[in-house]
């Protein structure tokens, strides 16, 4: 139980310890594949976040503030008795370690940021963001999880994943269908990426060693990896050839290398 909410926690491997956090509709079992390599050498700790997964929907959308579920992170870590992580976050899990990154440096040795972003950096585009995750809720809440999902999969920045063997594209559908749809309105509402801060100026005291990964494909992405590797004291930006929003599915084997590489070099 952590501040009052019961998480699905799952570990792993030996080794310094690595948080993995998954993106929106995702949850703890996107990062399995990795677990028999990336348990070699780090001990994973994997969650199911807040309103996803077997974690908790709680009904009121405060409680999933994105500053609540870095709390809820920290918290987590203090009751494992662990100190400091190498941290690795996919889009919506991206958002929450540069939050936790931000709000406790100190817990972090090194950040692996996929497909994700600081937030919006004006009231304007973050109130324009507000209604349109808003608008996502509802289409949630009236047309339920399984046209959701329709939806979600479709929209332009998933159009790679069309290429992916089609045993793989059930098996995503498979488990974002598996959430709630309470907790995923309320993680649009509560957390979405209007909802949130913009951590934009807290990147130039992040002192620790940082890679961004984002997709060829991905130009948005891409475009905010530039951004945030331009104001990054220690940051490493790769852009991998052929690949979308969700490298980790698209190139699982290159992807597996690339953190291990990057966490296995001091
Ligand atoms: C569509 C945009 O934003 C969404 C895109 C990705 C994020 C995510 O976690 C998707 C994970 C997945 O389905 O594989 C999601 C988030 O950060 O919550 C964003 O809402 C966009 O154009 O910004």
């Amino acid at each position: 139980m952590i501040n009052g909410i019961q998480y699905h926690v799952e570990r792993y491997g030996s080794g310094f310890p690595l948080v993995l956090l998954h993106g929106f509709t995702g949850a703890a079992s996107t990062w399995k594949p990795f677990c028999p390599v990336w348990g070699q050498h780090s001990e994973l700790v994997l969650l199911d976040l807040i309103g996803h997964g077997e974690t908790e929907s709680p009904g009121d959308m405060k409680r999933y503030d994105i500053k609540q579920a870095t709390n809820d992170l920290k918290v987590l870590l203090d009751q494992f008795g662990i100190e400091k992580v190498d941290l690795l976050g996919y889009s919506m899990g991206g958002r929450i370690a540069i939050a936790f990154a931000s709000l406790y440096p100190g817990r972090v040795r090194k950040l692996v940021l996929e497909s994700t972003t600081p937030g919006l950096k004006t009231p304007e585009e973050r109130q324009a963001r507000i209604i349109q995750d808003e608008k996502l809720a509802v289409k949630m809440e009236e047309e339920g999880i399984e046209k959701f999902i329709d939806f979600w999969q479709s929209i332009p920045l998933f159009q790679s994943q069309q290429n992916l063997p089609e045993k793989v594209r059930e098996q995503i559908r498979s488990q974002r269908l598996k959430n709630d749809p309470v907790g995923l309105a309320n993680s649009l509402r509560g957390m979405g990426t209007g909802k949130q801060p913009s951590w934009w100026d807290a990147l130039v005291n992040f002192d620790f060693d940082t890679l961004l990964i984002t997709g060829e494909l991905d130009d948005k992405f891409c475009e905010i990896a530039a951004d945030m590797a331009a104001k990054l004291p220690k940051s490493t930006n790769l852009t991998i050839n052929g690949c979308g929003h969700a490298i980790h599915v698209e190139e699982q084997q290159k992807f597996g290398t690339i953190v291990s590489e990057f966490l296995l070099n001091t």
